[in-house]
């Protein structure tokens, strides 16, 4: 896909910034000096002398780091229209957990900030029954990490303390009528 003299550091940088590139391959054998380097959109091996690197796979997030009441601006998080900046909290109840055997992956994780390494977010792994519970700000930011299999399955609870944005304001009537009448017996 392209072909240019550099040295492997340079190439593995330059390969992580292409999408299309699986690896690269040079003739001869590892070296610091700069190198002609064949960069591969596949991985087809051939011929006899050659040094290839392969780019690991990074999987991909199913959902990827987000907020729920603000959307990425840089490094801070914009808390206004179009997205549900009217949330302030949110909930997640998992409905079955890997263990079922309806699907592989899909741990929910926290990441301290939108570019941070795997290492450094703190998973839950879904289980029937298990709910997990935040303050709905860039102060959570969040995600689920690649469902390898099958169908996971969740019930996001938001929640906001603007009674006029509530999606529901019927349900909240419903229970402001409920609560009056059991107040009255
Ligand atoms: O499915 C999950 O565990 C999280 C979903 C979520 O974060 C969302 O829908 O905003
Ligand atoms: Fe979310």
């Amino acid at each position: 896909m392209l072909v240019e003299a550099m040295t492997v550091q340079q190439a593995k940088a330059k390969c992580e910034e292409m999408p299309e590139c699986a690896g690269f391959t040079f003739a001869g054998r590892p070296t610091a000096e700069p190198v002609t380097v064949h960069f591969k959109r596949a991985w087809i091996l051939e011929g006899e002398g050659w040094t290839s690197y392969r780019r690991a796979a990074r999987p991909e997030d199913s959902h990827p780091a987000h907020a729920d009441n603000c959307f990425r601006r840089g490094a801070g998080c914009a808390r206004e229209a179009p997205f549900f900046h009217w949330r302030s909290h949110s909930a997640i109840l998992f409905l079955h957990g890997p263990e079922s055997g309806d699907f592989s992956g899909g741990d929910f994780f926290f990441t301290p900030d939108w570019e941070s390494e795997g290492a450094a977010r703190v998973r839950v792994v879904p289980k029937a029954g298990r709910l997990v519970a935040f303050t709905a700000g860039e102060e959570n930011i969040h995600g689920v990490e690649e469902v390898t299999n099958g169908t996971r399955c969740a019930l996001a609870i938001w929640l906001t303390l603007d009674a006029e944005l509530a999606e529901h304001r019927d349900e909240l009537r419903t229970a402001r009528s409920l609560l009056a009448a059991h107040k009255g017996t």
